[in-house]
Order: C-alpha cells, then sequence, then structure tokens
C-alpha cells in the first residue's frame, strides 16, 4: 500500500459536524433548538470532558462546541509544550462524540465574539468558572439566554494526565 492511499482522505459522517467559522451562524440555525454552547481547549480528552459534555447537552437538543486554536491555547499560558493535540485532532475527537452538534474554532482569547454571532439559548462552563464573571455568560446574560456551570464530577485534567505520564518516563 502507498503512503498516500493508507492516507486517503474521505470525509466521515462525524467529520461534517466541524464547521468553518464563516458557515457557523447557518449551521446553526439547522440544528435542533434550544442551543446550547461550550468552549474550550480539550487537548487531551478525559473522563471529565466526556461526562462535562454529556451533561451540557442534556440543557438543550444541540450542543456546540467552540474550540480554541492553536495559537489561543498558547496565549492562555498554559505552558510551553501546550496544546499537545493541535485545532484540528481536538476538533475531530469532540465531533466524534454522541453528546456534541457541532464543532467551530476560535482564534480570540475568550469565545465572546463566538457567543455573539451563535446566540446560543444556553451557555455552558464547568463549574471551575463563576458564569456571571466570565464576558461569555455575561453576553449570553444580556440578551435574556441562560448559563449553567456544570459541577466537576470527576477529578480529572489534562495537566494531571501529563504530571503522570511524564512521571512514569
Ligand atoms: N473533570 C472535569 N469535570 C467537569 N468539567 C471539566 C473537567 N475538566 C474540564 N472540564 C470542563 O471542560 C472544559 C474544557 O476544559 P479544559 O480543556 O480546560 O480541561 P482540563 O483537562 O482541566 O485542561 P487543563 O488541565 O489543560 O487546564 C471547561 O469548560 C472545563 O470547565
Ligand atoms: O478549556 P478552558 O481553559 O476552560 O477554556 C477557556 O475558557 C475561557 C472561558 O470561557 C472564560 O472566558 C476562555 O476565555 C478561553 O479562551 C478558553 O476557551
Amino acid at each position: 500500500m502507498s503512503m498516500s492511499s493508507r492516507f486517503a482522505k474521505t470525509m466521515l459522517p462525524f467529520e461534517q459536524k466541524i464547521t468553518s467559522r464563516a458557515d457557523l451562524a447557518r449551521r446553526i440555525a439547522e440544528l435542533p433548538k434550544p442551543v446550547v454552547l461550550t468552549n474550550g481547549v480539550f487537548d487531551i480528552l478525559h473522563r471529565g470532558h466526556v461526562t462535562y459534555l454529556a451533561q451540557a447537552r442534556q440543557q438543550g437538543a444541540s450542543l456546540v462546541v467552540a474550540v480554541n486554536t492553536d495559537a489561543s491555547v498558547k496565549r492562555l499560558g498554559k505552558g510551553d509544550d501546550r496544546p499537545i493535540n493541535i485545532c484540528d485532532d481536538r476538533m475531530a475527537v469532540l465531533a466524534a462524540l454522541e453528546a456534541v452538534s457541532l464543532v467551530v474554532p476560535f482564534d480570540e482569547d475568550t469565545a465572546l465574539e463566538v457567543v455573539q454571532q451563535a446566540r446560543p439559548e444556553v451557555y455552558v462552563k464547568g463549574g471551575d468558572y463563576e458564569m456571571t464573571a466570565i464576558p461569555e455568560g455575561q453576553a449570553v446574560l444580556a440578551y435574556g439566554g441562560k448559563v449553567a456551570a456544570i459541577p466537576f464530577e470527576h477529578d480529572r485534567s489534562t495537566t494531571k494526565l501529563l504530571v503522570k505520564v511524564r512521571a512514569a518516563k
């Protein structure tokens, strides 16, 4: 088998859940309402993430996940070696989850502009955020949408996984 056929590119159904920013409004208009939106890095996916995303989806009929681009992750200061997984890979893994309806990248420092463009009925983050203190939460409340912080059920994080992997070397 040649290298090119081994890595042949075919668009799989879950990959169609990934949208460009330019198409976001059109793709959101096609989704069942109410639409829930969340955002984050989702570098090495773990049980905390998938539990959180399943619970976020239960807040409405569709779940949109806005994912930080690699450049915007760098600016968050999680570490020089972060993200471990590039944005295209992080988006593909998220799109493969049953709970997730649509995935979009964002390059800004916060997801405020995505929220203003998407105008979800519900905006969700994990319980590590105070919803009224973050720009996305404030924007959604300002137009009459709902916000929800989902409490952590599993003590997991990408950072902790990396500490474990590095200690095992
Ligand atoms: N264990 C968890 N339980 C519930 N929600 C979580 C958990 N970990 C992360 N989240 C939520 O998932 C979203 C993405 O989180 P993020 O990618 O920062 O996770 P993380 O694993 O804590 O990453 P890092 O260690 O790189 O900071 C955020 O909204 C966050 O609140
Ligand atoms: O995965 P994280 O670090 O929880 O994601 C960040 O969330 C921030 C939050 O929405 C407060 O504004 C956001 O600003 C940041 O760009 C990451 O998405």
